[in-house]
């Protein structure tokens, strides 16, 4: 089945995500994938994945993918913070873990748990957001 993933990495973590996304390409190939404007770029350089790329985080892509985080239509995010580095869009931020832990939808803010999610995708732990994907959301049902 195939999950909506939205990869979003602050600067000094890029090359950790891009990495990451270099070593799990197989899994990450098998489903849409969804990411802020730069770190999407910079996966596209050096893997073979299409990634939908929303706006940069501090111009609003953040808020894009929370847009879809509200209406349950994310299922998995890897959001690799800088936790040593103020943003000047941490308000965005904060709204996006929000919206997660609102909906309930698994949120890695770390490449240690990135790597236990990405895992239990391959091995089909998702299934159960199937039954989310069956429901349509949207205006009609707030
Ligand atoms: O700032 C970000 C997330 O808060 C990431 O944005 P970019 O991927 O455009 O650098």
């Amino acid at each position: 089945m195939t999950m909506n993933i939205a990869l979003i990495a602050h600067d000094r973590k890029k090359e950790e995500m891009v990495n990451f996304v270099i070593a799990y390409e197989r899994v990450f190939a098998g489903h849409t994938l969804y990411a802020t404007g730069t770190t999407g770029t910079r996966i596209m350089e050096k893997t073979k994945l299409n990634i939908h790329r929303f706006m940069s985080g501090p111009l609003g892509g953040d808020q894009q993918i929370g847009a879809l985080v509200a209406t349950n239509e994310m299922d998995l995010i890897v959001f690799l913070r800088d936790p040593l580095m103020a943003q000047p869009h941490e308000p965005d931020i904060i709204a996006l873990l929000r919206l997660c832990d609102v909906q309930g939808i698994p949120c890695a803010t770390n490449i240690a748990t990135a790597e236990l999610l990405v895992k239990a995708l391959d091995r089909g732990d998702f299934a159960w957001r199937e039954l989310v994907h069956k429901y349509k959301p949207g205006v009609d049902h707030v």
